[in-house]
């Protein structure tokens, strides 16, 4: 049974007269362990399906299960459930960060000594353990998120909804709360990100979901996705100065030298570049880097390519 199952989602929201489509038969699921970036442009319908997703509204037609339970008809889904929303902290302020665990571990329907030994065991895991009495007001934006996620985990959910977990923070806490998801994920939470920051979404994701005015265009391992959209070029460095004839011989097989750079650019097959690597001979190669796209450029890509259809 899948941690998440999303089944044809619509909705549609009434604004007055006017009427605004804003999913369009969304079917998605994730497996456990996995991390799916689910990533869209402003507008494109991500909290809609969140919301959905977290029983919080309903859909117009199709259904979602939570480890086989639909949160829409059975309230036991949400008990296989965490959620870390933006802006809205799942905290209380004048609480300790403990308090706050045990109180939400105990509303989540576990027992209040299970609670307690998993508010220990969760401020241990995330380094918070320090700070166990301090009021959530005292801790750091940073120290607040790595909380919320705690708080999010308390009751053991097979899924985790998480909402731009590392906005606002600086490099060394957006670095910790990155390697505590993964960790989370390796534990075997199946997690549903939604971010705009998308190199944090390249670098933690398994697998990315784009949605573009209510559907998914494109859903793939992350890897995938990023070797699909890299091009076929090679960036080759040589040690010494090219003589002329070397220079008109890589040119005729469609090389360019790119003198100021001290490098050379082939676009083509491995084939070709083995050919353009021989005619340089005598001179020693010092590095052949393909040319490497990165998440931000393929999800550009693909919203325009998609904007057309
Ligand atoms: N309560 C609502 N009433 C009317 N229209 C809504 C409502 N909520 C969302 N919409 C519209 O539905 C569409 C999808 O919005 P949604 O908030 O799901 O997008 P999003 O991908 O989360 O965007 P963002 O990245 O800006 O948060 C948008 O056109 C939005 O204006």
């Amino acid at each position: 049974m899948k941690p998440l199952e999303v089944y044809n989602l619509h909705k549609q929201y009434q604004q007055g007269k006017q009427s605004i489509q804003a999913i369009s038969g969304l079917s998605l699921s994730i497996n456990a362990g996995e991390i799916l970036a689910f990533l869209g442009a402003n507008g494109a319908g991500k909290t809609t399906s969140i919301k959905i997703i977290a029983g919080l509204i309903q859909p117009d037609t199709g259904w979602v299960k939570i480890a086989g339970c639909n949160p829409h008809t059975n309230p036991q889904a949400l008990r296989m459930l965490g959620t870390v929303m933006e802006g809205s902290r799942n905290l209380y302020w004048r609480l300790t960060a403990e308090e706050n665990l045990e109180y939400f571990g105990v509303l989540k329907g576990i027992n209040s000594s299970k609670a307690r030994k998993q508010a220990l065991r969760l401020l241990d895991q995330f380094g918070l353990m320090h700070k166990r009495k301090a009021p959530v007001k005292t801790l750091s934006r940073g120290m607040q998120q790595k909380l919320s996620i705690a708080v999010a985990l308390v009751h053991k959910p097979k899924l985790l909804l998480l909402d731009e977990p590392t906005l606002g923070l600086d490099m060394e806490a957006s670095e910790s709360v990155k390697a505590l998801v993964r960790q989370i994920a390796s534990e075997g939470c199946a997690i549903l990100l939604t971010t705009h920051q998308l190199d944090i979404a390249e670098e933690i994701s398994d697998r990315v979901a784009i949605i573009q005015k209510g559907q998914i265009i494109t859903e793939e391992p992350t890897k995938e996705i990023i070797k699909r959209f890299s091009g076929s070029s090679y960036i080759i460095k040589v040690e010494g100065e090219l003589d002329l004839l070397q220079i008109t011989k890589i040119e005729t097989l469609g090389a360019i030298v790119e003198s100021e750079q001290e490098r050379i650019i082939y676009t083509g097959t491995k084939e070709g570049l083995y050919k353009v690597l021989a005619a340089l001979e005598p001179l020693a190669i010092l590095q052949v880097n393909q040319d490497k796209a990165n998440l931000t450029q393929v999800f550009l890509k693909l919203l325009k390519q998609h904007s057309y259809v």
